[in-house]
């Protein structure tokens, strides 16, 4: 038995070893933070960097415990402070953010290939079947023939004319389907999401998968699809600290990995049922009859090697097109309408300008867009003032290169913040206004395509989205604007939706000005 003074005098031993153990632990702490100071500091100087200015954040995990969720605002305020050109390190991944015109001409333009890599995140490799894709893949042959196979084939006139009647009818059943719902408060995005992803999957199978087969299948690929978007936009630990990358902490690969699994198989099943059709695949009545890109892909062969794609590179293919073509357009025409709605102005100068070239009973077709010059202009302003991708995809250098004086070393993530310089005032009047005007008159020449360094809604360069000349996005904007009815028909229409469609957008607004 012991006495009170024993138990006493045990539990202040106690204490003191637990002091003890935390004032070592600190020690060791304070003593690895100095060496991995001073091992960085090394580094630097030995490699004689004059690295751009910024900040380095906490010992282990840099700047990463003060970013925001929109991390293109917290990149803007930190370009007031350090400039258009600095550096920060989130986790221990070192990253550059540049968010100047003249300076991304400078690293996109003299340096275009060593800029023309990635740094995919653990997801996106695990999407793409481990960057089999054209998004992720490296720079390089692999790349090259992924993304002409796509951008200049997949996507040719004659592709387009052919799958024309499939896009049309898709873009026509959205239409019914939101005249069915007149007086009911519908979601935009959603309604755009599904149009989008039922049009891709109509492209690349309609000619095989017919019927209420085809309708099962697009649901359970739009439910897979939208997972997908989801998992790919989380926040991941491994990728800041690529050596606990292997542990998954948040197994956010494991969740990617099964829902491409899931996709995976959906594309096994399509490509199956396509062989099964190639003898047959002429014959028919099928409005797509044997031209589905499905079957491109399967045909296809590199001329002059005779080189075929691969099981995981057409799978990859088709991840790219639902993940950059869905949740990028559907968003695109959500900011589009919820500006119109707040620029009343602007949507009846839309409705007039679809009134004149279109007329009242006539149906849009794709051959008119590029003769709605006010409507292009609505839709180049809100790629403006929200873009889809405000950082881009980021850029990697492959070997270290020198920006602006600045060295950027090999393998940094290189963040372009177009975010910023589509609100640069240097750049734009009244940047924070939406004036589709300012697309007009000489405005008119700025395009899409990346020559004005000011506006790059869909990037630049070697890296530029490859399915910009798809331009479903204005498509998309004169289906809800614009609907094949007449006079009466429209005004009740215009006046529900309106009605509904205004409750969604003012909560978008007061949520990502
Ligand atoms: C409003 C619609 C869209 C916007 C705003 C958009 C924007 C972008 C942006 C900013 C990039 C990164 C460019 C860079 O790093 O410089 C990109 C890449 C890409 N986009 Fe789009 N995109 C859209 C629609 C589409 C569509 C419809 C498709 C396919 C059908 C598509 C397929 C791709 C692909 C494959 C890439 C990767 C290109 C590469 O790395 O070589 N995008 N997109």
């Amino acid at each position: 038995m012991c006495s009170a003074g024993d138990k006493t005098g045990m539990s202040s031993q106690a204490m003191i070893a637990t002091l003890a153990t935390i004032l070592c632990i600190f020690f060791v702490f304070t003593i690895l933070c100095i060496f991995w100071f001073l091992w960085e500091f090394k580094k630097m100087m030995s490699r004689n960097y004059h690295l751009p200015p910024g900040l380095r954040g906490l010992p282990l995990v840099g700047y990463l415990p003060f970013l925001r969720k929109n991390l293109h605002q917290s990149f803007n305020k930190l370009a007031r402070i350090y400039g258009p050109i600095y550096k920060l390190k989130i986790g221990n991944k070192q990253c550059v953010i540049i968010s100047s015109p003249s300076l991304v001409k400078v690293a996109v333009g003299d340096h275009d290939i060593t800029f023309a890599n990635r740094n995919p995140t653990v997801a996106a490799l695990a999407f793409s079947y481990g960057g089999n894709d054209i998004a992720f893949a490296p720079y390089g042959p692999e790349w090259r023939m992924l993304r002409k196979i796509f951008a200049r084939e997949m996507l040719s006139n004659s592709i387009l004319d052919a799958s024309y009647t499939l896009r049309r009818n898709e873009v026509k059943k959205c239409i019914r389907d939101m005249y069915g719902k007149v007086g009911t408060a519908i979601n935009v995005s959603e309604i755009a999401f599904s149009t989008v992803i039922n049009m891709i999957t109509s492209m690349f199978w309609g000619g095989t998968i017919e019927g209420e087969k085809r309708t099962n299948l697009g649901a359970e690929f739009r439910a897979a699809a939208m997972q997908l978007t989801v998992i790919l936009g989380k926040p991941n630990v491994s990728d800041f600290f690529p050596t606990l990358a292997r542990f998954d902490i948040e197994g956010v690969e494991r969740e990617m990995k099964k829902v491409s699994l899931w996709i995976g198989r959906i594309f096994e099943s399509v490509i199956e049922q396509r062989k099964k059709l190639g003898s047959v695949k002429q014959e028919g009545p099928r409005e797509f009859r044997g031209k589905d890109f499905m079957q491109f892909l399967l045909d296809f062969r590199e001329q002059g090697t005779g080189k075929s794609i691969s099981l995981a590179q057409i799978k990859a293919m088709l991840m790219d097109i639902v993940i950059g073509g869905t949740d990028t357009t559907s968003t695109m025409v959500e900011w589009a309408m919820t500006e119109m709605i707040l620029h009343p102005e602007v949507m009846r100068k839309s409705q007039e300008e679809l009134t004149t070239v279109v007329g009242v009973n006539n149906t849009v077709e794709e051959f008119h867009i590029s003769k709605l010059e006010y409507l292009n202009a609505v839709v180049k302003e809100a790629l403006r003032l929200h873009p889809a991708a405000p950082l881009l995809l980021p850029r990697c250098p492959t070997p270290s290169c020198n920006v602006g004086g600045y060295t950027i070393p090999k393998g940094t993530k290189v963040f372009l913040n177009v975010w910023t310089m589509h609100r640069d005032p240097e750049f734009w009047d009244n940047p924070y206004e939406f004036r589709p005007e300012r697309f007009l008159g000489d405005g008119i020449k700025l395009d899409y395509h990346g020559n004005s360094h000011h506006y790059l809604p869909f990037g630049v360069r070697r890296r530029i989205c490859a399915g910009l000349h798809v331009d479903a996005c204005v498509g998309f904007i004169v289906a809800f604007v614009r609907v094949e009815i007449t006079e009466w028909n429209r005004a009740r229409f215009f006046r529900k939706f309106w009605c509904c469609f205004g409750e969604i957008s003012t909560f978008m607004c007061d949520s990502n000005a």
